[in-house]
């Protein structure tokens, strides 16, 4: 009798959620949960000039982030009008519609990243969409998550449906046990160095391998949440007790008897045994160490012990010139190591990067130092339960009497999009994703690391390996 072939993860969670198929080859998936923030409210403009309304807004979440003052909680604290607008504009449609919005000062406001995770509402084997690149990030709790473009989003507001074009599956396996203060924020920019920033372009991402089987839920999510920036479609984890335990109890979690017919259902999930994928990568996980990034792409990472690298050195002329002209905004010479890069600010915060336990990893760091003198120090939290439960355990009063700020939950100085800039030259040390020229203001210079080693530039004044610190 033949068995049913071998199925990845991926594979599981797009045949059921598959509607029907196009002779072009795209299919048409319902999404289980469509998730919003204050960037996308326009999309509500098209339905309304096409007298449509939302299909199923029961399956919607809101809630504002890019856009939100981190110096207070109020609206009226949001002091340009057009970013009041955008803000004004999410909580006016999704009351208007009936959809849930975790809005400004409701107690589980944050970044729609770490919202949908922490609430409960992100859970194994949904199809998750949400108009911004990082959507990503819930893979880490083994749904099929991605990003989806503005007219995408009215698409699916009008009719909790997709097409989609099927991607091919890529598995990156991690091996081995990971060293003392490396976090799943250096694995992941050492994945993309080693691919490259296009090294998963078409495909979505299956982590795998004891390295990532031994992370935390939040290093998972700081894993998948940054597989876009490899090309990546999508990124997964296979669910296992580690996100059952996280999940259990979440607002948004099954409960009783619909948690146990719940785990039993995701248990069903990984990839089987002998499943095939398009490509494959491993990686020896004991060999990553602390990462930081030099360049204006999340591939352009080095370990701290490494120096910047001479164009000249480069393979061809097209790279020679691309790294010249990064070395030219970055304000580096070749040869410089990077434990003598003086940084100017230090941001601690992020989609990627600002889950309690990063707060934790940060302060530990930060306690019974001081932020060097010269350096703005920040710390954003991803959320209010983040911020909350931070501020329980003490942790805004380590950073406040090393000199960190203590902020209000939102996106901030990852993008800027609400203000929070760096000033053009400022060299920023940042727990954020994307290095891109201009990504925190013009001119910024923005290095890409963990939290650990954002608090360990914080207080000595340059880029630090953050385990010679703790040691020391
Ligand atoms: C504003 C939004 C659409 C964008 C994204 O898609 O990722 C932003 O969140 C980012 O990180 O650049
Ligand atoms: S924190 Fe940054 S990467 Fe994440 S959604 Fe906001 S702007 Fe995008």
């Amino acid at each position: 009798m033949r068995m049913d072939a071998p199925r990845t993860l991926f594979e599981k969670i797009w045949s059921r959620h598959r509607v029907l198929e196009r002779e072009d080859g795209q299919t048409l998936l319902y999404v289980g949960r469509h998730l919003l923030h204050d960037g996308g409210a326009t999309a509500f403009d098209v339905l309304r000039r096409r007298g449509l309304t939302p299909r199923a807004p029961e399956r919607i979440f809101a809630t504002p982030d890019h856009y939100v003052s981190t110096a207070g909680r109020r609206v009226e604290e949001i002091e340009d009008p057009r970013h009041r607008e955008m803000v004004e504009k999410l909580a006016r449609n999704t009351a208007e519609h009936g959809i849930r919005q975790f809005g400004l000062g409701d107690p589980n406001q944050g970044i729609v990243h770490v919202v949908g995770p922490e609430t409960g509402l992100s859970q194994p084997g949904l199809l998750i969409v949400c108009g911004d690149s990082h959507t990503s990030t819930h893979g880490a709790l083994g749904a099929l998550a991605f990003g989806i473009g503005s007219t995408e989003v009215a698409h699916v507001l009008a009719t909790q449906t997709l097409w989609q074009r099927k991607p091919r599956s890529m598995r990156i396996a991690v091996e081995g046990r990971l060293g003392p203060q490396v976090t799943g924020k250096d694995v992941i920019l050492a994945i993309i160095a080693r691919i490259g920033a296009a090294g998963a372009t078409g495909h979505v991402i299956e982590y795998a391998g004891s390295a990532i089987r031994g992370l935390s839920m939040e290093g998972r999510l700081t894993l998948c949440n940054m597989s876009i920036e490899a090309g990546g479609r999508a990124g997964m984890v296979a669910p296992d007790e580690t996100t059952y335990a996280y999940l259990e109890g979440r607002p948004f979690s099954p409960r009783g008897a619909d948690w146990d017919a719940a785990v039993a259902r995701w248990r069903e999930l990984p990839s089987d045994a002998g499943a095939a994928f398009d490509a494959e990568v491993t990686l020896d996980g004991s060999a990553i160490e602390p990462m930081v990034t030099w360049g204006n792409s999340p591939e352009d990472a080095l370990p701290i012990g490494g120096a910047v690298p001479d164009p000249d050195a480069a393979p061809d002329a097209e790279r020679r010139a691309q790294m010249r002209r990064m070395l030219d905004y970055m304000g580096l010479a070749p040869g410089t190591r990077l434990t003598d890069i003086a940084i100017d600010r230090s941001f601690i915060g992020s989609c990627t990067n600002a889950r309690i336990e990063d707060l934790r990893a940060a302060a530990a760091v930060a306690a019974g130092r001081r932020v060097a003198p010269g350096v703005t120090a920040w710390v954003v939290p991803g959320s209010e339960p983040v911020k909350r439960q931070a501020e329980a355990e003490g942790l805004h009063e380590v950073f406040r009497a090393a000199g960190f700020a203590w902020r209000e939950p939102g996106c901030s100085m990852c993008l800027g999009t609400n203000g929070d800039i760096a000033a053009p030259g400022e060299r920023v040390a940042s727990t954020s994703n994307r290095n891109f020229v201009g990504r925190q203001g013009p001119g910024a210079r923005t290095h890409l690391l963990s939290p650990a080693m954002a608090a360990a530039a914080a207080v000595t004044g340059r880029f630090t390996d953050v385990r010679r610190l703790l040691e020391g």
